[in-house]
């Protein structure tokens, strides 16, 4: 192994209270809001398609210009509790808030810049009242920091020059002190998602993200950090040079997703993925007919994906400048909310079962049980729902959720194969079956045929 010193600090899942929780949240709310949330992806009469939250570089405005901004920052419709509400009933077990996003406005009165809400005509501390209100529905909060800062003067984006190199390591001290500040001043913090690390001059600063981590870590014993904040001796990001995964969470997996085939190495660490409802928008976009909008079900489906895998599904909402979400947004909220009531069961402290995949959907597993549970999306027109299992288990029961009571048809065709027979009709909705099972060596009828 290559010597490392700001390297991964352990290799292995965390198996600490704090990680299994964060572990067992698996469905998280993602809310992007700052400024980008005013214009919405139109400057001067024109719409921009790209990131809304990027307009400030797709407009080409100056910075002055887009600072601005800040003076007519006042979401006078913001709620936080109608927000932590609305998660609730989502099926949500944490959110993650853009405490600072790359524009560089913090929603935190931060003492170490005047870009803050502090300054805007809002005033008041955005972070204090999301933290407040989702903890008191029971949701954890975990905070997104964006290390790429467009406002401050001595962010670089490569260090070229002793300047640059000065300036940078001001800015890397100006970020210290306000992730500090935001590890000590909300103390139920459980998780920082650090983004805008692919620069080089952050890759440059390997030993910086070390500290940071560390530092993090004293200031609140438990907390949680992604793979993205971390480069090591050698500028490699995410897995050091040796491979290990760096920080607690594997956060690599931006609206995209594992292949359930290929990509099984996920299952060996913590990871993340966060998605989109647009195809790409995380800030609030004026018009989101530019681009297709994911349903209900495609994200419900995402999400039964990510648990299959043992991964962790945040899902993000980017409110108005006025701090309203739009109604594609509520319906997303109300419908997977709907099925999360019923059947969070087999999202929430479940995890990879180890199966192998099959055409008609995914199986999640709840940890230290013998509970298999089958999430149907894809009803194969034979009703036959074909079931692998590895050596040494043996099927015994399957019942739909919603009746325990009806056993379906559990047919032994080989050695570890399995047909369950369910009804072929129209389902409007992903199907959930409770699978019993032992562990054994199977010996089926089919023996017999063999002799
Ligand atoms: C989680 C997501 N990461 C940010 C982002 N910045 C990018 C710059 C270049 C390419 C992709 C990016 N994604 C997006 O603005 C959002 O915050």
């Amino acid at each position: 192994a290559i010597p490392l010193k700001y390297g991964a600090q352990y290799t292995g899942k965390r198996s600490d209270e704090a990680m299994n929780k964060w572990r067992s949240n698996r469905f998280g709310q993602f809310i992007h809001w700052g400024l980008y949330a005013i214009p919405g992806g139109v400057w001067n009469g024109k719409t921009y398609n790209y990131a809304a939250e990027f307009l400030k570089s797709s407009a080409h405005i100056p910075t002055p210009v887009w600072d601005s901004l800040m003076y007519q920052f006042n979401p006078v419709k913001f709620d936080a509790k109608a927000w932590a509400k609305m998660a609730k009933k989502m099926g949500v077990k944490y959110m993650t808030i853009t405490t600072k996003h790359h524009e560089g406005f913090c929603l935190w009165p931060s003492e170490y810049t005047n870009f803050t809400v502090a300054n805007s005509p809002y005033k008041k501390d955005i972070i204090k009242q999301l933290v407040e209100a989702y903890n008191a529905e029971g949701i954890d909060v975990n905070f997104y920091y964006s290390v790429l800062d467009w406002h401050h003067p001595d962010w670089r984006y490569d260090i070229k020059t002793p300047e640059d190199s000065v300036a940078m390591s001001r800015y890397l001290t100006f970020a210290y002190n306000q992730l500090k500040e935001l590890a000590t001043n909300y103390p139920t913090v459980k998780a920082f998602w650090f983004d805008g690390t692919w620069d080089n001059s952050v890759k440059l600063n390997g030993k910086w993200t070390y500290e940071v981590e560390k530092m993090l870590k004293e200031v609140r014993p438990g907390v949680i950090v992604n793979s993205r904040l971390r480069a090591d001796d050698y500028g490699k990001r995410h897995k050091d040079s040796n491979g290990q995964l760096m920080g607690d969470y594997e956060s690599g997996y931006e609206r995209r997703l594992p292949d359930p085939v290929t990509d099984l190495a996920v299952t060996k660490w913590d990871w993340e993925a966060c998605m989109t409802i647009p195809e790409n928008q995380w800030g609030y976009h004026k018009d989101w007919s530019i681009s297709h909008v994911k349903s209900p079900l495609e994200l419900l489906e995402m999400l039964v994906h990510t648990t299959s895998m043992g991964g962790n599904f945040l899902l993000n909402f980017g409110p108005s400048g006025e701090g309203t979400f739009r109604p594609q947004e509520l319906n997303i909220a109300n419908t997977i909310g709907a099925w999360m009531s019923k059947y969070g069961n087999v999202i929430w402290d479940c995890d990879y079962a180890g199966m192998k995949k099959e055409d008609w959907g995914y199986y999640t597993k709840k940890k230290g049980s013998n509970q298999l549970n089958m999430v149907v999306f894809n009803v194969p027109v034979s009703g036959l729902l074909r079931v692998n299992t590895p050596k040494g288990m043996i099927l015994e029961k399957a019942a739909f959720l919603d009746s325990k009571g009806v056993s379906l048809k559990v047919e032994e065709i080989a050695a570890n194969q399995y047909l369950i027979h369910i009804p072929v009709k129209q389902y409007t909705s992903p199907q959930v079956i409770q699978v019993d099972y032992r562990e054994g060596n199977a010996k089926g009828s089919y023996e017999k045929a063999k002799t």
